[in-house]
């Protein structure tokens, strides 16, 4: 066997392949004292029934599996999904699965170990991945569920329910760790005009670009969010007042400046941003409210400006 192998599983049309490599593989893959492949499939359907979230069924096969392959490590790639999971310490030898069922593809899988993986073993984890199918599949619809229903499908930000969450889990963070939380309140100014003059589907490109711009300002860890309309939302978490208003004239800054066209014809776009930091025992609803007045200020001041209030 080389150190790298690469074969492609389609479930639909693999199952039964599965199920009599399976009966034969039913001995060990590993020594006497390791459990048989049928002793695996049994403790993986129970096991993978347990969760709906991607990195634990991973990880409760990753943990499965290394009881009879002393795998070093299990790598998970959907690009297309953006999803990648890593577990273990990859490995000289390596042997990696596209997993297909219906045409839709699962994902691809790589496992690694210090030693070759014989015949036998590559027969027994293959039989193995057909525990992985349904779980598997299951975990990616409940993902994108999940991504449907947190994420505005204009701009890709997070909407409002996410930031309801993250808000939530911020402010419980500040608490616990004694450390500051910061919000930006974003307004594209004048969008009404942008819209009416341009068409509603520049108005959205104008949206799209918009928040391309703020993500390049922020950090992995801030959340941007769309609260509906021409309005975002940033936390800041571990922000003072001072570097998230730093943060908020930067992102004016980089709007301002963007070379946003029509035809070959620069289009100017500005935003109005408020920002505030939380203060002690202040609600998630008193601190938007709060950053929102600022932000109307921003507007009220003439537009293309942050106000910042501690
Ligand atoms: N293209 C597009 N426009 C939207 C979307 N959601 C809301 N809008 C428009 O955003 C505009 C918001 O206008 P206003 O609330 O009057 O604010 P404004 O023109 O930006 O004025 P100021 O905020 O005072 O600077 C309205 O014309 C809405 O129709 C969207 O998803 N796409």
């Amino acid at each position: 066997m080389n150190s790298t192998s690469g074969n492609t599983i389609d479930f639909d049309s693999a199952r039964l392949k599965i199920k009599s490599a399976g009966a034969q593989a039913s001995k060990s893959v590993h020594s006497s004292a390791s459990p048989s492949v049928s002793q695996l499939q049994q403790s993986l359907s129970q096991l993978l029934q347990t969760s709906l979230e991607m990195d634990r069924i991973l990880g409760l096969f990753f943990a499965t599996l290394q009881q009879a392959l002393e795998l070093n490590s299990l790598e998970y790639r959907h690009d297309a999904k953006q999803l990648q999971f890593d577990f273990g310490s990859p490995a000289l030898h390596r042997c990696s699965y596209r997993l297909t069922h219906l045409g839709d593809f699962l994902g691809e899988l790589r496992f690694s170990r210090s030693k070759r993986f014989s015949e036998a073993q590559l027969k027994g984890l293959e039989s193995l991945l057909g525990s992985l199918l349904y779980p598997l599949r299951n975990a990616l619809l409940y993902h994108e569920a999940i991504a449907c229903a947190l994420n505005d499908p204009l701009t890709g930000c997070g909407n409002r329910l996410a930031l309801d969450q993250a808000l939530d889990r911020e402010i419980k963070h500040a608490i616990r760790k004694r450390t500051d939380l910061s919000m930006m309140v974003i307004d594209i100014d004048h969008f009404k005009t942008i819209n009416d003059t341009y068409g509603h589907a520049f108005g959205d490109e104008a949206l799209k670009a918009m928040v391309s711009a703020c993500e390049g300002c922020l950090r992995a860890v801030d959340g941007l969010f769309r609260l509906g309309g021409e309005e975002f939302v940033v936390l800041l978490s571990d922000t003072s007042l001072v570097d998230a208003r730093m943060v908020a004239e930067r992102i004016r800054n980089a709007i301002a400046e963007m070379q946003f066209q029509l035809d070959g014809q620069p289009i100017p776009l500005t935003v109005s941003i408020g920002v505030a930091r939380r203060r002690n025992d202040e609600s998630q609803q008193a601190l938007y409210e709060r950053c929102d007045q600022q932000m109307y200020k921003a507007k009220r001041g003439g537009r293309n400006q942050v106000i910042a209030e501690g």
